[in-house]
């Protein structure tokens, strides 16, 4: 049998991330300098004590405290150098796990408690995307594109004012947009304008939903709102019956989202941590990949869940065995699923992910 994916050789694979938090994935070592820079008071003085506290406190069951862990990395990034900075290690990072396009997501209204500007804010992240894409080039060689995904906070009232910046920036580097934050008591219709506005803008928006809350949040999503894809989405398995035989039977719903290949977004360990699942085990995940749902691996928060796209791909291979021709196919329905133009999406499947798994594939 041929040995499971795993070690260098997964780390270098190419791979594709939808759904990274550029304030969920700072470098503990950064949060520190920072925060001394700005003042801001941190629970732990070191990098090592620091990543536990965060891991630790994620690990709640709970996504509202989960939430709560970023208030210590938002507030680090209130300045241009803070911001430029996280940005630029962010490129940096994923390119060191393999990652060949990522989309990073922020809320820019979350980064206003210095004066800058919602413009001012974007602008400073896309310099420092643009920098780390240069570092990993200089450093390299290797090409790393890393598209920008503007998040609204689902419990304020600036969804319309976010999805205009969104698609204000939309040639310079921002490829869609998002709502993030505490979902239970905030359906996504609530920001039925804003998710209007972009469509009529011809610009792409994905939706967390099925998450923290189930079905009719996802109806909502992708009924009412018309989602491009689910963040997360992973309580689409409620809407599945598994018989004993193993046969499955889907509902309206995820018949729906299956039909019209409505990409979900899946984060594995982050599901565990708030406690939308028990065990990585236990994730629908595999069910959902069988069952041919256009399933995407993410990391969600690198440092709130202390991990990469290597390390979610390991826990995936761990608990079902993946091999990888299964690591390909979710590479690539990622980058389908990508908020780029077609021939763009293309390009990546066929000079970047096909040629890096014919290599692992023997
Ligand atoms: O998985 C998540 N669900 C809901 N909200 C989230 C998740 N991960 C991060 N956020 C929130 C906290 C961040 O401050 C915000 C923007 O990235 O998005
Ligand atoms: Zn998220």
């Amino acid at each position: 049998m041929n040995e499971l994916p795993g070690g260098t050789r997964l780390r270098v694979a190419p791979k594709v991330v939808l759904h990274d938090h550029l304030d969920g994935g700072l470098r503990p070592e950064s949060i520190l300098q920072l925060a001394d820079d700005c003042g801001h008071r941190l629970p732990a003085d070191t990098a090592d004590e620091l990543a536990s506290w965060f891991r630790d406190s994620a690990d709640s069951g709970s996504l509202e405290r989960y939430l709560e862990t970023f208030e210590h990395t938002v507030a680090v990034m209130q300045t241009p150098e803070g911001l430029e900075r996280v940005a630029r290690e962010c490129v940096i990072d994923l390119a060191e796990d393999g990652v060949a396009y990522a989309e990073v997501r922020f809320a820019p209204e979350q980064h206003l408690e210095r004066g800058l500007s919602l413009d001012r804010v974007v602008e400073h992240v896309l310099e420092g995307f643009r920098a780390g894409e240069s570092a990993v080039a200089a450093a390299s060689g290797r090409r790393i594109r890393v598209g920008c995904l503007l998040t609204a906070m689902r419990h304020a009232a600036r969804s319309r004012e976010i999805a205009e910046l969104a698609v204000r920036f939309r040639d310079r580097g921002v490829v869609g947009f998002d709502i993030a934050g505490a979902e239970a008591g905030n359906p996504p219709s609530r920001h039925l304008d804003a998710f209007e506005y972009t469509r009529a803008a011809n610009a792409h928006f994905t939706i967390h939903a099925g998450e923290a809350f189930g079905l009719p949040s996802i109806h909502e999503a992708v009924a009412f709102c018309g989602t491009d894809r689910l963040g997360h989405g992973v309580r689409i398995v409620d809407d599945i019956t598994v018989h004993s035989d193993g046969t499955a039977t889907l509902g309206l719903l995820a018949n729906y989202v299956r039909d019209k290949r409505i990409p979900l977004e899946l984060c594995p360990s982050s599901n565990v941590q708030t406690g939308a699942v028990r065990t990585i085990e236990e994730h629908p995940f595999d069910l959902l990949a069988r069952l041919r749902f256009r399933v995407t691996v993410n990391t969600d928060n690198r440092l709130m869940s202390d991990t990469t796209m290597t390390r979610e791909m390991t826990r995936l291979v761990g608990a079902f065995g993946y091999g990888w021709s299964d690591l390909e196919r979710f590479t690539i329905n990622a980058m389908k699923s990508a908020f780029l133009p077609f021939d763009q999406r293309l390009e990546l499947i066929d000079d970047v992910i096909k040629p890096g798994y014919a290599v692992l594939l023997g």
